[in-house]
């Protein structure tokens, strides 16, 4: 019999910790915790579960966690689950302990971590991936996959030694050529991840919203517009494609829980990760995700202003939280310089 394949996962927290969960019977898994989230796994054991009813609990003694980074040196795979600004230093750390060829998926949001994982890991084979789901953690070390799609990475011959067992986890890999064109498309729809933020609302009340809804359109037609002028067409994740979401955003109420009910089937709790973020006092991930459109717009000499300011109102978040109405929110990304 073929042995089960060593999978570290370097970052373990709401993406992490699920993933592994689900890779846990059919791969030996390895987390690299921080000790805070090293002790409530230890304590309470890691237990997955899902929108669609699938459920599975670990014991504590059979999850082989570790809190140091040593640990990742024997991996076949190592999946990273870092937020975008502990990238670089995840690279740097991987670089002195792989062993050479290691297979190198980035799980992450944002368009540059795999170019940064890339720069920092010459001798190993780095992928960029995707995951569409959100996670919550809605008890400790309890983890809740809360909207539905599939993981998707970089189309590679290195993943035969390895999709058969995300499919046997109930995990399955999409592969896809262009994932550059995959993570634009999934960044505009992070785009919402502050909005939902400043809104204080679970996702799906702030969508059934119209006015968070235009506030999101406006996010969206700026980074649309930018995509434009530096010819990158971002992939259809989404019933729609890309470009019609603003529109279906834009829609009043009825009409738009009508014709995008599968936008809004999403776990009554579940809420983006800057949300987590604020609520954990960390440094969000806006710049790496609104940042990106304002960059590119700067690179073509647009302007993305509503971008722009929700920067700057997640930066004043970061220090001191207070919900925003969304009318108000709608008002000041309209007049925003
Ligand atoms: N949460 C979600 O629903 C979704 C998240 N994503 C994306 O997935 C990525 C991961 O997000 P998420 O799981 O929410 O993030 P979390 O913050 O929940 O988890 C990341 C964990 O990695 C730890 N970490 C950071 N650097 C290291 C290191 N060098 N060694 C060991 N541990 C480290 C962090 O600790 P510390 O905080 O102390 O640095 C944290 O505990 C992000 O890019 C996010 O945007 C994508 C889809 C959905
Ligand atoms: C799944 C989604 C879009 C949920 O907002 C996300 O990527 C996040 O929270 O970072």
């Amino acid at each position: 019999m073929k042995s089960k394949p060593r999978i570290a996962i370097y970052g373990t927290g709401m993406i992490g910790s699920y993933l592994g969960g689900r890779l846990h019977d059919h791969a030996r898994v390895r987390f690299i915790a921080r000790p805070h989230v090293a002790a409530t796994l230890n304590e309470h054991g890691l237990r997955v579960s899902d929108l669609h009813g699938r459920q599975q609990h670990i014991a504590p003694d059979e999850l082989d966690i570790h809190t140091h980074p040593d640990a990742v040196r024997d991996a076949d795979l190592v999946l990273v689950t870092v937020k975008s600004a502990a990238t670089m230093d995840a690279a740097h750390e991987l670089a002195e302990l792989l062993t050479p060829g290691t297979l190198v998926i980035s799980f992450q949001n944002g368009v540059r971590n795999t170019a940064e994982l890339r720069a920092a890991l010459p001798g190993h084979k780095v992928l960029a991936g995707m995951v569409p789901f959100n996670v919550t953690q809605p008890e400790p070390g309890h983890f809740h996959q809360g909207s539905s799609g599939e993981l998707i990475v970089e189309r590679s011959d290195a993943l035969a030694a390895f999709a058969d067992v995300f499919a046997a986890s109930a995990i399955p890999l999409q592969q896809q050529e262009d994932m550059q064109a995959v993570l634009w498309a999934k960044l505009l729809i992070n785009l919402n991840n502050p909005l939902n933020a400043l809104s204080g609302l679970p996702l799906r009340e702030e969508l059934a919203q119209r006015a968070w809804r235009q506030c999101l359109a406006l996010l969206q037609r700026e980074g649309l517009r930018a995509l434009d002028a530096a010819g990158i067409r971002p992939a259809q994740l989404t019933a729609l494609p890309a470009r019609w979401l603003p529109g279906a955003l834009s829609l009043p109420d009825g009409l738009f829980h009508r014709i995008a009910a599968r936008m809004l089937a999403i776990d009554p709790l579940a809420r983006s990760s800057t949300w987590d973020d604020l609520q954990a006092g960390r440094r969000t991930e806006v710049d790496y995700i609104n940042g990106e459109i304002v960059a590119l717009a700067a690179s073509k000499g647009q302007r993305a202003s509503a971008n722009a300011r929700i920067v700057s109102l997640i930066r004043d978040a970061e220090q001191s939280f207070e919900p925003w109405n969304a009318q108000a929110l709608l008002r000041e990304l309209r007049d925003a310089p």
